[in-house]
C-alpha cells in the first residue's frame, strides 16, 4: 500500500502538517504589524475528538463491494474515513481542526484495476450508494466532500492503487497512465524513458493524473507545456451506463470532441481510470530569472506583449505590488533590507516581481527563446534580479501550502481564489475582486492582505490568482471566508447577466462554484450537462452536489455582511 492509502486526518499538506514547516518569527512579526493579528495559539483539535458518525453503509453493499475489491480494500474504520473527509480548502482545514461539522464518507473503497472500478459502480447503483471519486484529495472547491445526496450511504472511491504506467509510445510521444498515479510518480515513471509531462501545479506533490483531467488543471509551466487538457489524447471512463473510451487520433473532425465532456467533469459523469497523455522529452537545461517592473499596469503590459508575440517563457509569473511586498518582507532580515534599498536606488516605487523560467532540450534552444523574450521585456524598463531570484522561486514553488497549518495555528484566515478574463477586462476585474475581498475581510482591528499574481497567460487574456490573509474570526471562521468568497464571486459574475471573468480558471467547480456555473454557461448549458449526466449516471450516484447546477442560484441582491 502506498503512503496515500495510509493518510489519516490530514493537515494542510503532509500528515506531519505544521511540524514540518514552522512559521519564522519575522513572518509572525510582519503579520501582526500588517493585519492586526493577535497571534494567539489556536491549535487543531486532536483527531480523536472529531465527531465521526457510524458508517451507514448497508451490510449487503459492503459484502458486494468486498466481493469486487476484496475485504481488505473496503475500509470502514474511523481513521480511513476521516482521511478522505473533504479536500484542502481553508474551510476544509478549519472543519477538520474541529471548527465545524464534517461530511465523513461511510466507507473507503480501493479498487485495483479499471475493471474493478466499473464493477464497483455497478454495485453502488444496485445498492443506491453515492460515490465520490478521490484522487489526491487536493480539491479546494469542495470537489471531494462526501455528500450523499438522496442516497443511502456514500463511499470515497480512492484511486490510489491505480498507480501504473500502462504503456509508452516514444515515437508518437504518448504515454498511458492509470488515473491514480500521482504527479511526482508520473514524472519518475516517464523520466525512466527520458520523457516528462511538464505538469507542475502547486499541488504537484499530492495530486493525481485522474484528478488533473477531472478538473482541467493548469500547472505553473502552462505557458510552455499547456494546460492539462491540452495534453490529453485519450481517456478511459467507467460509468454506471458502461465503459466509455475516447480519443483515437491527434486531431479529428468526427463531430464535437467528446473528450471535453469528460475533462472537467469532476467525477459527476464517470470515473476516469486511464489517461493517454502527450509527453515531451525531459529538459536537459533550465534557466529561471527574476525581474522587477515598476507598477502592475506595466507588468501586465509586459506579460501581454510576451503572450501576443508568442514569446512567453515556460513559466511566466507576475506578482502585483502587494504580493511582491509580501515576498520581499518574508525573505527576511538583510535580504529584505538590501532588496528594498536596491529598488529604491533604481527609482522603483511600485515593485512587481516577474519570474520567467525556460526549460529546453538543449542550451541553444533555451538561449534563442530567452533572447527573444528578453528583447520584449527590456522595452518595459525592468530591474534585473538575475537567476538567484528565479531559482529561489523555483526552489520554493511547492513550499507555500506546507505553511498553512502553521498559519492556522496562530489564528490566521488564509485562502486563495482565481479567475481569468480578457486583457481588456483584466485591470477592472483585478481591482473589483481585490476591493471585494478587502472590504469583506476588513473589520475593526482586522486588516487583510490581499495579493494577486498572473501565472497563466494567453494571447487574449490571463488568469488572476488572489491570496487573502486576515486575522481569523474565532466565532465564525467559516462564515468569515464564505462572505469574502461570495463578494469576490459576485465581482467576477458581474451584474446584468454578463460575467466579467470565469468563475474558475483551474480550481474547478465542486460545491463552491456550483451556484455560479449557470450564470456562466447559461440555463441551456446547465440543462445539457444535466441531460448528459442522466444518460451516463441515471440514478445519480456519482459525486452528488458537485458541478451540475441545481435549482439554487446565488442571489445577486442579497447583502453579504
Ligand atoms: C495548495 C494547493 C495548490 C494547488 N495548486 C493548483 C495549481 O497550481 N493548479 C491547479 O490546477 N490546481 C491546483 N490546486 C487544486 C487541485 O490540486 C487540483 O484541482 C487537482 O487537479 C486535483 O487533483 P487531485 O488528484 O487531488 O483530485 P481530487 O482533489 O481528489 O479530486 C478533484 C475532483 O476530481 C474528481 N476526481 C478525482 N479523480 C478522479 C477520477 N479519476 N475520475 C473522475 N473524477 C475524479 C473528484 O471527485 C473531485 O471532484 C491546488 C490545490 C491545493 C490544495
Amino acid at each position: 500500500m502506498t503512503e496515500a492509502i495510509d493518510h489519516t486526518v490530514r493537515g494542510s499538506w503532509t500528515p506531519a502538517g505544521a511540524a514540518r514547516s514552522p512559521l519564522p518569527a519575522h513572518a509572525l512579526r510582519w503579520l501582526r504589524a500588517r493585519t492586526g493579528l493577535v497571534g494567539a495559539t489556536t491549535p487543531a483539535a486532536p483527531a480523536s475528538v472529531l465527531a465521526v458518525p457510524d458508517s451507514a453503509l448497508p451490510e449487503g453493499a459492503r459484502a458486494a463491494l468486498a466481493d469486487v475489491v476484496d475485504e481488505s480494500n473496503v475500509l470502514l474504520d474511523r481513521e480511513a474515513r476521516l482521511g478522505r473527509t473533504g479536500g484542502l480548502s481553508y474551510v476544509d482545514l478549519v472543519r477538520r481542526r474541529g471548527g465545524a461539522e464534517l461530511a465523513v464518507p461511510d466507507a473507503v473503497v480501493l479498487p485495483e484495476s479499471p475493471t474493478q472500478v466499473q464493477r464497483v459502480l455497478e454495485v453502488c447503483v444496485e445498492h443506491d450508494v453515492a460515490v465520490v471519486p478521490f484522487g489526491g484529495g487536493t480539491s479546494v472547491v469542495g470537489g471531494v466532500t462526501a455528500l450523499r445526496g438522496d442516497k443511502k450511504a456514500v463511499v470515497a472511491l480512492d484511486l490510489a492503487q491505480l498507480d501504473r504506467l500502462v504503456s509508452v509510445d516514444p515515437v508518437s510521444r504518448i504515454a498511458v497512465l492509470q488515473a491514480g498515479v500521482r504527479a511526482p510518480d508520473a514524472e519518475r515513471l516517464l523520466g525512466a524513458h527520458g520523457l516528462t509531462l511538464g505538469h507542475f501545479p502547486q499541488s504537484f506533490e499530492r495530486a493525481t493524473v485522474g484528478g488533473f483531467a477531472a478538473t482541467r488543471s493548469a500547472g505553473q509551466a502552462s505557458s510552455g507545456y499547456g494546460r492539462f487538457e491540452d495534453m490529453v489524447e485519450g481517456l478511459r471512463l467507467a460509468t454506471p451506463a458502461g465503459e466509455w473510451r475516447l480519443g483515437v487520433a491527434p486531431a479529428s473532425a468526427a463531430g464535437p470532441d467528446l473528450r471535453h465532456l469528460v475533462l472537467g467533469s469532476e467525477g459527476t459523469l464517470g470515473v476516469i481510470t486511464e489517461v493517454a497523455l502527450r509527453v515531451r522529452p525531459a529538459p536537459t537545461v533550465r534557466r529561471y530569472e527574476g525581474f522587477v517592473l515598476d507598477g502592475w499596469e506595466r507588468g501586465v503590459a509586459a506579460v501581454r506583449a510576451l503572450a501576443q508575440q508568442r514569446e512567453l517563457a515556460d513559466v511566466t509569473r507576475l506578482s502585483d505590488v502587494d504580493e511582491t511586498e509580501v515576498s520581499v518582507a518574508l525573505s527576511g532580515g538583510l535580504r529584505t533590507k538590501a532588496l528594498r534599498g536596491y529598488l529604491n536606488l533604481r527609482g522603483v516605487s511600485r515593485p512587481c516581481l516577474l519570474v520567467l523560467g525556460w526549460e529546453a532540450e538543449d542550451g541553444r534552444e533555451l538561449a534563442w527563446r530567452r533572447d527573444a523574450a528578453l528583447r520584449i521585456v527590456h522595452t518595459f524598463s525592468p530591474v534585473t534580479l538575475g537567476s538567484a531570484a528565479g531559482e529561489s522561486w523555483r526552489h520554493n514553488r511547492f513550499a507555500g501550502p506546507r505553511q498553512r497549518d502553521a498559519l492556522l495555528d496562530v489564528g490566521v484566515c488564509v485562502e486563495t481564489l482565481e479567475t481569468a478574463t480578457t486583457w481588456s477586462a483584466l485591470p477592472a476585474l483585478w481591482a473589483s475582486v481585490r476591493g471585494a475581498l478587502v472590504d469583506a475581510l476588513t473589520t475593526p482591528g482586522r486588516r487583510p492582505v490581499v495579493m494577486c499574481h498572473i501565472s497563466h497567460a494567453y494571447e487574449t487574456g490571463a488568469s488572476l490568482y488572489f491570496t487573502a490573509i486576515a486575522p481569523r474570526d474565532p466565532d465564525d471562521p467559516v462564515g468569515q471566508w464564505q462572505r469574502a468568497k461570495t463578494a469576490a464571486c459576485r465581482a467576477i459574475a458581474g451584474s446584468g447577466g454578463t460575467p466579467v471573468g470565469t468563475i474558475t480558471h483551474h480550481h474547478a467547480v465542486g460545491t463552491d462554484h456550483r451556484p455560479w456555473l449557470a450564470g456562466e454557461i447559461g440555463d441551456l448549458g446547465a440543462d445539457v450537462l444535466a441531460a448528459v449526466k442522466r444518460r451516463l449516471d441515471p440514478t445519480g450516484i456519482l459525486n452528488p452536489g458537485k458541478l451540475i447546477p441545481g435549482p439554487e442560484r446565488p442571489d445577486q441582491d442579497q447583502p453579504i455582511g
